[in-house]
């Protein structure tokens, strides 16, 4: 069956569709969270449609499957107010809790969260796409994700220097949360994503206003009330709406301390501008990237075939960490093109909850016919589409279009596709793909597919400057997430594993005093009648 026929059967009709999977009515979001309590808005509503085509009788369209609020800066200004009364010392106990008992908040979130497994990974397929098996990953690895930074901050508190003594001066040295932060996170891991960097920064103390993603924002509805019942008032704050309304509400206030951002450069630009202060905001940022792999002459074909395929086509494409550009040495392009199409045939595409299935269609509004510009663009500058059925699209689902040969002369050369578009560059001489990398305005990761060490190590120490990280005979990827996760030039601020999140959402500050017997009394009183939440003998490390 040719693939366009194919495509004509990806449009199941409302009983076509598993009765596990189906939605019943809408999923109506108008609660949002503020100061500890679950707010109804009456306001004006943002539809929210599915990826998913549902045949009604021959009409093929995206499934509306619910509302979320639009709310106004006065919304987000009344849940910025909230975090800033939530974290200052004076009135609120989060930021001075002992870390056992932030741990215990977050652990009662945990336990009720996995109580939501089914809904929310139903959730993610309906909402974004997102294949069945890997909508369970995302869930699962967020609560291992959660776990692991209770245990890492276990560990931390427990190897902490409580005082220090230097040169006559005794300093308590303390880690402390850096304020009230902004969460928001990207759709491709509406979940995952944004929690890696909530939960640590609200384990270490501070106080969070979070947006959910644009799309897979339903997702969070379930967890609400996870969220109200396991942490006090003003702690964690949540509001949707469109981001110049509420997000640029809250930046111009200046009161932002943190600003967490998984998505675009531009998107974080846009709204740090905003900051009246921007040196004052601590960004942790993951951001746009344009990975490539090179694939040198002796390369195991076999396991650079199936690095590459699932590097640059799991979840489409869809994935910052993604393969976006495969460089592979002109001898063996033609052998590399044939396997990787061999390859490619037996990826199915499908309805996220239909088991094998990995192509599925795609979020963002106005997504293909962006990646059909993509194509038409590399085919008016010499490249041929070199799959059949490649870059045929409908509505949202766009096959995967394998592009060869690629040059600088393209679009898709430098822009981040961010979809199933495979770019394929013959090189000659190493120091083409060498040069790329050290030309790209991006340095998150790239892969390296070879069995000769002295070549590999060359590429090492030429990229060991460029990059966060570099793959050997394997895809990018961001796990194990106890490994840190960044990236260089315009591809990330800040690194997020497990323990890096824990000191990217904190700073070190001291009392020092020098030891004297004035200092000794008045330490002394402080620490005898508890006058400070900060000057403790309980203190975190
Ligand atoms: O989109 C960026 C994700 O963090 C990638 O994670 P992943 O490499 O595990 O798919």
């Amino acid at each position: 069956m040719k693939t366009h026929e194919k495509l004509n059967h990806l449009f199941p009709s409302e009983s076509d569709i598993p009765e596990t999977y189906r939605l019943h009515g809408l999923v109506e979001q108008k609660e949002y969270l503020i100061d500890g309590e679950l707010l109804t808005w009456e306001g004006e509503m943002s539809e929210v449609l599915s990826p998913i085509c549902i045949n009604d009788g021959g009409h093929i369209s995206q499934k509306c499957i619910g509302h979320t609020p639009l709310l106004t800066s006065q919304e987000a200004l009344h849940a910025l107010d909230a975090a800033v009364k939530a974290y200052d010392l004076g009135m609120g106990e989060w930021p001075t809790l002992s870390v056992g008992s932030r741990i215990h908040h977050v652990e009662k979130f945990l336990s009720a969260m996995r109580a939501k497994r089914q809904e929310v990974v139903n959730l993610l397929m309906w909402e974004i796409g997102k294949p069945l098996k890997d909508a369970e990953k995302e869930f699962d690895r967020t609560c291992v994700y959660i776990e692991d930074t209770i245990n890492q901050l276990k560990e931390l508190d427990r190897n902490s220097a409580r005082f220090d003594t230097e040169e006559g001066i005794v300093a308590q040295i303390r880690r402390v949360p850096l304020g009230v932060a902004l969460c928001m996170g990207p759709f491709n891991y509406p979940l995952n994503e944004t929690f890696t960097t909530l939960i640590p920064a609200l384990i270490m103390g501070n106080t969070v206003v979070f947006k959910p993603a644009k799309y897979g924002v339903l997702l969070i509805k379930p967890l609400l009330e996870a969220f109200r019942d396991s942490f006090p008032k003003g702690v964690i704050n949540i509001i949707y709406g469109r981001g110049r309304d509420t997000v640029g509400a809250m930046m111009e206030t200046g009161k932002l301390d943190v600003f967490a951002f998984i998505g675009t450069n531009k998107g974080a630009n846009d709204l740090k501008k905003l900051h009246p202060k921007p040196h004052r905001l601590r960004s942790i940022l993951g951001l746009d990237a344009k990975n490539p792999a090179i694939v040198l002459p002796d390369a195991d074909l076999e396991v650079a075939i199936q690095e590459c395929i699932t590097g640059s086509l799991s979840f489409n494409g869809q994935r910052c960490t993604a393969l976006k550009i495969l460089f592979v040495h002109d001898s063996i392009a033609d052998v590399f093109i044939e396997k990787y199409l061999q390859a490619l045939q037996k990826l199915q595409m499908g309805m996220p909850w239909e088991a094998g299935v990995s192509l599925t269609p795609l979020p963002e509004p106005g997504k293909t016919e962006y990646l059909n510009g993509l194509v038409q663009d590399a085919q008016q500058h010499g490249a041929k589409v070199m799959n059949e059925g490649g870059g045929l699209f409908n509505q949202t689902y766009f096959h995967p279009a394998v592009l060869y040969p690629v040059n600088a002369a393209m679009r898709v050369y430098r822009e981040e596709q961010f979809g199933p578009v495979v770019p394929i560059v013959p090189f000659s001489k190493v120091q083409e793909a060498i040069d790329y990398v050290r030309d790209s305005n991006y340095g998150q990761q790239l892969s390296i597919f070879s069995q000769d060490a002295e070549a590999v190590a060359h590429l090492i120490d030429s990229f060991a400057n460029q990059v966060g990280r570099i793959n050997l005979n394997a895809q990018c990827q961001r796990g194990p997430d106890t490994y840190p996760f960044n990236g260089r030039k315009d591809s990330a601020e800040g690194t997020l594993s497990v323990g890096d999140a824990l000191r990217a959402f904190s700073i070190r500050i001291m009392v020092a005093s020098k030891m004297n017997g004035t200092n000794k009394a008045l330490i002394g009183d402080i620490l005898q009648h508890r006058y400070s939440k900060f000057l403790t003998t309980d203190y975190l490390f």
